[in-house]
Parts: C-alpha cells; structure tokens; sequence
C-alpha cells in the first residue's frame, strides 16, 4: 500500500467521530502519524458519540500511528497544552493542522426551521467557539511551527453554508467567516511557503447526522425530507479524508493556498472515489441540483459532467 505521508506529523480536531474520525483515518493510513482530539478518551456504552481510544484503534489496525490527546477545544489552556505535546514530541515539527472540531450538530438539529429570534441565546456560542474561534487558536499554534520550517499545510472544514443561508444564521456566518479566515491565514502565510484552504465536504453520513435520520429529525417538513435524502445518498466520513491526503502529497500545494475547496471536484481533479467506490454528486452538477430538488426523473437525464462553474456559484452569495 502506498503511503504518500509517511513521515509527516499531523493534527485533526474533534476526531472521536464524523469527519474528523474519517479524515484521521485517511491520513493515517497514508502513513502520517495522527496527533488526534476530542473530549472523550474511553469508549461510552452505547453512546453514537465515539471516543479518541477507539478512533486510535482503528487506525492502527490500519497499519497506522495514531496519539490520541484528550482536549475541550473550549478550554484555551488545554488547546497550548496540546500543541506544546506535538512540539515537544517531534522537534517542532508539524505538517497538516486540521481544524474539524464541532459542537453544534446536534444543536442545529434540534432547531431546523426555528427562526433565529426563538432559538436558544447561546446558540451563537454553541456553534462558534469551537466551531470558529477555536480554530484561529489551532491555526496560530500551528503556524509558530510551520512557519519556522517553510512548509505545512492547515485545511479548515467549512460547508457551502458560506455560500449562502443554510440550517441557521450562527452557521451561516460562521462558514463565511471560516473561509475567510481561510483565505486571510493564507494571504500572511504564503511568503512562508505553508498554505491554507478551506474545504467544503458535500452531505456526509456521519453518526450523528444518521442517527437524526433514524429518529425522523427530517420527517415532515418537505425541504426537511429533501435535506434527508441528501443525507441518505451522501459521502462516507473518509471522503473528506481523501482529498486532505491528495492536497497534502500535492507538491504544488501551494498554487491551491488561500482557495475554497470543494470536496467533490478534489475528487475529480485527483482522480478518487469514495471508500464503497461511489462518487457522491458535488452540487455544481446541474443533475444533482434537480434531483436534489426534487425533479428525479429529469435529472436523470442530464448528464452528471455539466456543471455550472465556479465564477457563476459565487453569484449565489450576497457581496454586492
Ligand atoms: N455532516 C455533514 O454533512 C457536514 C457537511 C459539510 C461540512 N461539515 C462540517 O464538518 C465539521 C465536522 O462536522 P461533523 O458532522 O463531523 O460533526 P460531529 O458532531 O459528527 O463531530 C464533531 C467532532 O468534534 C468533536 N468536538 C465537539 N466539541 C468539542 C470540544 N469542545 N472539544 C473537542 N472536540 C469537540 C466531537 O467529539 C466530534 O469528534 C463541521 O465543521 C461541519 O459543519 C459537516
């Protein structure tokens, strides 16, 4: 098996479970040695959450080296405390930082079509401390290390809820504000030759999101039952993985820095597939857009290689 990472040293947040868990098990089958976070350090009895000890040991029954760090992305001391471990256990090396931690699935969830005068106060909180603010704190530690060595790479995992409205306003604006810092770590780090990307995965089958399935979070509603069957036909939690793997063995990295990714045409560009051999629709495809809303039989008749370009999905957020 090849193993494109072998020697690197990397760092996924909120890695117990969901995407965070699949991208630590990519990278760590490509022979990188996975630094990896989360609250939970032992398994809970039928708890969907997962916890580090488990995501560590599927990892190394893949063959690969895996340190799981047991962190509250909540708690800035812990947050150094973890960083300070990775510098110290490899002369300061650091090569992939990548900032995935969430708390608001569940939360958002729970909330689907409330509007946002009636939801919880500290929802704002719930989604953005760890889900944003958090991450600027990982990308700074990160960079004291990359900066020093001319290389690494830090890939936030954002949604194309920064295009446009998606689940609640806290949401939206933290993706818009995490590609942008995307784009803003980029810019000051690009003269240092580390870059950075935010990665937009499509609808991805994790265990929380499948178990809301399962207890009928989306029944009802008709958009709800649209977004369901997103879900149901969506990406395993490893793809998002792939093309942290490509992005990371790509020795022109750099010509990507400071760009918002979509996972979908990563796929295409790298030449991949999904962990069941699928490819998952990317929602640029014109077929994917109508089936998606609800026109079946039409979509399939379009062809899955028209999309619509890039310069034209832009339109589709709201600046000027
Ligand atoms: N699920 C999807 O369909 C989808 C699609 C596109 C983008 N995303 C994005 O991917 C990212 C991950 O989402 P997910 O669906 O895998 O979420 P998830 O809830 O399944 O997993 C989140 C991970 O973060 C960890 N975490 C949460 N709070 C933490 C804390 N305080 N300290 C440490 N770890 C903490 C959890 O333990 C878990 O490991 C999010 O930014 C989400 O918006 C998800």
């Amino acid at each position: 098996m090849s193993q494109p990472l072998l020697g690197k040293v990397c760092v996924v947040t909120g890695a117990t479970r969901g995407i965070g868990k699949g991208i630590a098990l990519q990278l760590g089958e490509a022979g990188a040695k996975v630094y990896i976070t989360g609250r939970t350090l032992k398994p809970v009895k039928d708890n969907i959450g997962g916890s580090l000890q488990e995501t560590a040991e599927e990892i190394r029954n893949r063959g690969g080296v895996c340190v799981p760090v047991q962190c509250d992305h909540t708690k800035d001391e812990e947050i150094k405390a973890l960083f300070d471990k990775v510098q110290d256990e490899n002369d300061g090396q650091l090569d992939i930082l990548v900032n995935n931690a969430y708390n608001a699935v569940k939360a958002i969830m729970r909330n689907l079509k409330v509007p946002f005068w009636e939801q919880p106060m500290d929802m704002w909180d719930t989604v953005n401390t760890v889900g944003l603010r958090n991450h600027y704190i990982c990308s700074i530690y990160a960079a004291r290390m990359m900066v020093p060595r001319r290389q690494g790479l830090i890939v936030n995992v954002s949604s194309a809820g920064g295009l446009r409205y998606l689940f609640n306003i806290p949401y939206g604006v933290g993706k818009e504000a995490l590609d942008r810092m995307a784009v803003d770590v980029a810019f000051e780090l690009r003269k240092h030759n580390v870059a950075c990307v935010s990665l937009w995965p499509g609808a991805v089958q994790t265990e929380t999101i499948m178990s809301e399935v399962k207890s009928g979070t989306f029944d009802g509603n008709a958009s709800n039952v649209k977004t369901k069957q997103v879900f149901i036909e969506g990406e395993s939690i490893e793809y998002a993985g792939k093309a942290i793997v490509n992005l990371a063995s790509d020795p022109k990295v750099m010509s990507k820095t400071g760009k918002v990714l979509i996972g979908s045409d990563l796929a295409d560009e790298y030449n991949y597939r999904d962990i069941d051999g699928r490819k998952p629709g990317n929602f640029r495809q014109i077929s994917y857009l109508l089936q998606s809303s609800g026109w079946n039989t039409l979509s399939s008749f379009v062809p899955g290689f028209l999309t619509i370009p890039k310069w034209l999905v832009s339109f589709a957020g709201h600046k000027f």
